[in-house]
């Protein structure tokens, strides 16, 4: 039986995505509806492989834009569990950019969205 700590440790979650065209804008930069599309995806399967438990979405915190994302670049979405209330728990999600022909990485978009466990009847339950 794993503690919350190996728990919290081994639900962390990391997605590689190739900034491509159908992903951009007309500034050349990744959508911020993609970003926050694909944030609220690796949260939830950050959520789900720490509970093991059906989950939904009931709430998403403020969401940073720190740096624009330019196309042609890859980004790293990285799904951390915050902390854990009785039948929720908060994910922090942050995406990296990384160049593609140079080491060059850095943090551009955070935030942070709220998961509740639920039982068959739609109904919440402990999230441990
Ligand atoms: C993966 C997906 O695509 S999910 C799709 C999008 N999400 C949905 O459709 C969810 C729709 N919402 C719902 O079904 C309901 O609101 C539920 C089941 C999530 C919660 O039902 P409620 O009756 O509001 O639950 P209740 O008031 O008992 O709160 C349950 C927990 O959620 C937390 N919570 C409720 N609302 C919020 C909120 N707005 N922000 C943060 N936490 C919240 C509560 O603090 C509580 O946490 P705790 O037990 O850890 O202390």
């Amino acid at each position: 039986m794993s503690t919350i700590e190996e728990r919290i440790a081994g639900a962390e979650t990391r997605i590689f995505k190739a900034v491509f065209p159908n992903t951009t804008n007309h500034y050349d930069t990744l959508f911020g509806g993609t970003a926050m599309q694909l944030m609220d995806e690796v949260a939830f399967i950050t959520a789900t492989r720490f509970s093991r438990k059906k989950v939904v979405t009931v709430s998403s915190d403020r969401i940073d834009f720190n740096k624009s994302i330019a196309g042609g670049t890859l980004i790293e979405l990285v799904g951390t569990i915050k902390s854990i209330g009785n039948t929720s728990l908060k994910v922090l999600v942050e995406i990296f950019i990384e160049e593609m022909y140079s080491d060059t990485r850095e943090k551009a978009i955070t935030g942070e969205f709220t998961f509740v466990a639920i039982n068959d009847q739609k109904k919440p339950i402990s999230i441990l």
